[in-house]
């Protein structure tokens, strides 16, 4: 058990995991960039997304759907309507849907011609970072239409049986996002996986196959870039998907719950960002104030094995300013969508 230690489970909900202090880059460790833009990665010190006046510990998410809460939401997709999730409303549990019904009279707005080229750069797949040995950024990697299929898949899954809940470390300390594990559920109250959520008993859904390709050409192509620091491919078991909420984040941690031969081995985790742009902090020490600041955008994928194995990581701040017109056609709630990929 780790949750007074330094892993996802200690460091992710109680006060002195969190990662709010300002991040610094260190310049004796420049990124090595691939790609067109030459400093995409990380954008100064200040903090002006921040919630200035948040208190880490002292709210849960504005718009969370408690365990044993049943509020009941229905996805409307804009293509195809999407079934009613009654599974996970069946054995008694909130739902949370990540695509809910729109409000009748909502009006959709034209994404301005400065939204539609932010998208059009993230697409073009323009840069990718060797952060530091074993930790790679490629920036823009998945494309719209891949995002697109992860959230909807995501939705589906996540109004499901062993979908989405507000996961919590037990004393009624609450984590700033709502929690859905596929293939291995991973257990904030005992920082352990198993094969199902002691709370419900419910077994997470499978990692969809699409998934597996998407994080096995990640991993084909970040060697590629950068054959000098190759990352071993994994056949991932686990995948958690958080959703953060325009209030959400996750303090500094390790993920060190998967097994010792996983971590020997530095199996990389990889790490799929949608939605609104996080504030992330990496860095070898728990500490914010010492730690490396990274804005990961929507179609971003991030990856940290080998040496960088034990990386400290978390999420500061969502930021507000950045919804991608993306969201408005799979009519995905505000916030952001992370899948974090490992192999026990
Ligand atoms: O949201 C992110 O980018 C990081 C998520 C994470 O570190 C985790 O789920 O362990
Ligand atoms: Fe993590």
């Amino acid at each position: 058990m780790e949750r007074s230690g330094s892993g996802r489970g200690g460091g992710r909900g109680r006060g002195r995991g969190r990662g709010g202090g300002r991040g610094r880059r260190s310049p004796s460790t420049p990124p090595v960039v691939v790609g067109k833009e030459q400093c995409g990665c990380v954008r100064g010190s200040e903090e002006k997304n921040r919630p200035q006046n948040s208190s880490p510990d002292s709210h849960s998410d504005s718009d969370s759907v408690g365990i044993g809460v049943a509020k009941l939401k229905i996805c409307d997709d804009v293509d195809k309507p999407s079934p009613p999730p009654p599974a996970a409303a069946a054995v008694g549990e909130g739902v949370f849907d990540i695509c809910p019904r729109k409000q009748p009279g909502t009006v959709v707005l034209k994404p301005s011609l400065l939204v539609k080229n932010r998208e059009r750069r993230r697409s073009s797949n323009s840069s990718s970072l060797l952060l530091r040995p074993g930790m790679v950024l490629l920036r823009g990697y998945l494309s719209l239409s891949d995002q697109k299929k992860i959230v909807e898949r995501c939705r589906e899954l996540g109004v499901g049986v062993g979908g989405f809940y507000q996961p919590g470390y037990g004393e009624g300390v609450e984590m700033h996002l709502k929690m859905m594990c596929l293939g291995k559920n991973w257990d904030p109250h005992t920082s352990q996986y198993g094969e199902q959520r002691p709370f419900d008993g419910a077994k997470p859904p499978l990692i969809p196959p699409e998934f597996h390709t998407l994080v096995s050409n990640a991993l084909r192509d970040s060697n590629a870039l950068f054959p000098h620091d190759p990352l071993p491919s994994i056949s991932p078991d686990i995948c958690i998907v958080n959703f953060y909420s325009q209030t959400g984040r996750l303090g500094l941690h390790q993920d060190k719950d998967e097994s010792k031969d996983s971590l020997r081995r530095g199996l990389p985790v990889v790490s799929f960002s949608i939605g609104y742009s996080a504030q992330f902090l990496y860095g070898d020490h728990r500490d914010p104030d010492k730690a490396q600041k990274l804005q990961l955008e929507s179609g971003d994928v991030l990856i940290f094995g080998g040496p960088s194995r034990n990386v400290f990581h978390g999420v500061t701040a969502i930021d507000t300013t950045t919804a991608p017109n993306l969201l408005q056609h799979i009519n995905l709630r505000p916030g952001r969508l992370n899948l974090t990929f490992r192999q026990y």
